[in-house]
C-alpha cells in the first residue's frame, strides 16, 4: 500500500475508534441506532398494567417509524387520560428505548406547563423561545424526544408556535425535523375515555374488547372542543399532524394491586398479599355506584406503600 492511502486508512480509522471511545464516555446522539422492538415490547407488556391500547399503538408507532430510513414528519404522539395511569410512565420507557439515557439524556427534553409556560401574558415569548428551543436541539440531534406534560395546562395557541416543526417540510432554515419524537400528556378526554370504559363493562363486555376505533375519533374531537386541553381549536389537529391520540384507560382494582406488587419488587421486597390488598383498599374509586376504577390511578400507591 502506498503511504498517502495507508496514511489516509490510519488517519480515518482513528477518527473512527476516536469517535466511538468518546461516545463510551460522552452521550452521542444516536442518528442511525435501530429501535429494539423486542426490548420495548417486553417492556410494556411487563411493566404497564391495564394499557392494552397504548402498548399496541405505542410500539407500531416506533417501530414502524424508526424502521423507515426516511419518515415524510416527525412522529407525533398524544397521550390521553386520568391521572395516575401511566402516561408519564411510558413516555419514560419510550425515552429510554429512544436514548439510552432516559430522561436524563440530552437528547430528551420535557417541558412541564405549569413550570415553563406560566403566564398567560406571556404567551407570544414563550412561543418564541419554543421554537428557538426546539430549533437549537433538533440542530444538535435529530433524533431528539420532546415531551410536553400537562398539555390541558397549556394557554390556548401555545403549542401552534411547532407546527411548521410537525407538518411535511423536508428542511426548514436547514434543518430537518423528520426525524424528531414528540408526545404530549394530558388529563383532557378522561372524561371520554372512563366513559367508553364504562359502557364497555356496564354491557358486560371485556376491557381488552375496546379497540382504538371506539376511542380515537371521539378523542381528537373532544380534545379540539376542549378550551382546556392546550390543543383547543389547534392547527396540530386541524391539519393532522397529530399521528395517534392514544387512551390511556382508567385503572381498576386488580391493576392498582398490580402496581403494588411493582412497587414492592422494585424496592427489594418480598410482596406480601395482605399489604398489596391493604395498599389497595386505601385508594378511592368511582363511580359512585360501582366503584370500579381508582380515582388517581397508581398514583399515590408509593406514597402508600411507606406509610403501611
Ligand atoms: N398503567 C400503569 N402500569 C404500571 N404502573 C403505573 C401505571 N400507571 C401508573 N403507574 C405507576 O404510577 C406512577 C404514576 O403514574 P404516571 O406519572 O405515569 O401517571 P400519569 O398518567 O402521567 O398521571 P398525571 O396525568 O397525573 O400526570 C408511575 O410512576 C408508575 O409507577
Amino acid at each position: 500500500i502506498e503511504p498517502i492511502s495507508m496514511a489516509i486508512a490510519v488517519g480515518a480509522a482513528s477518527i473512527i475508534t476516536g469517535y466511538f471511545s468518546y461516545c463510551r464516555f460522552a452521550e452521542c446522539c444516536p442518528e442511525q441506532r435501530p429501535l429494539n422492538a423486542t426490548a420495548l415490547q417486553l417492556a410494556l407488556e411487563e411493566k404497564l398494567f391495564g394499557q392494552h391500547l397504548a402498548t399496541e399503538v405505542i410500539l407500531k408507532a416506533l417501530t414502524s417509524f424508526r424502521n423507515n430510513d426516511n419518515p415524510k414528519k416527525p412522529l407525533t404522539l398524544s397521550l390521553h387520560g386520568w391521572a395516575g395511569t401511566g402516561k408519564n410512565f411510558v413516555s419514560q420507557i419510550v425515552a429510554e428505548h429512544l436514548h439510552a439515557k432516559g430522561l436524563k439524556s440530552n437528547f430528551v427534553h420535557l417541558f412541564v406547563s405549569t413550570l415553563h409556560f406560566p403566564h398567560e401574558q406571556q404567551i407570544t415569548l414563550y412561543q418564541d423561545q419554543l421554537r428557538k428551543w426546539i430549533r437549537g436541539n433538533v440542530s444538535a440531534c435529530a433524533s431528539s424526544v420532546f415531551i410536553f406534560d400537562e398539555m390541558d395546562k397549556l394557554h390556548p395557541g401555545v403549542i401552534d408556535a411547532i407546527k411548521p416543526f410537525l407538518d411535511y417540510y423536508e428542511q426548514l432554515d436547514s434543518v430537518s425535523y423528520r426525524k424528531a419524537v414528540f408526545i404530549f400528556l394530558s388529563n383532557a378526554g378522561g372524561d371520554l375515555i372512563t366513559q367508553t370504559a364504562l359502557g364497555f363493562w356496564r354491557a358486560g363486555r371485556k376491557r381488552e374488547d375496546i379497540q382504538l376505533k371506539d376511542l380515537e375519533p371521539v378523542l381528537s374531537v373532544g380534545v379540539f372542543n376542549n378550551k382546556h386541553s392546550g390543543l383547543w381549536r389547534s392547527g396540530l389537529i386541524d391539519k393532522n399532524l397529530i399521528d395517534y391520540f392514544i387512551p390511556f384507560l382508567p385503572l381498576e382494582y386488580s391493576h392498582v394491586k398490580m402496581c403494588v406488587r411493582a412497587e414492592m419488587r422494585a424496592r427489594g421486597a418480598a410482596v406480601d398479599e395482605d399489604v398489596v390488598t391493604r395498599v389497595a383498599e386505601e385508594m378511592t374509586f368511582f363511580p359512585k355506584d360501582e366503584k370500579i376504577y381508582s380515582d388517581r390511578g397508581c398514583k399515590t400507591v408509593q406514597s402508600r406503600l411507606d406509610i403501611l
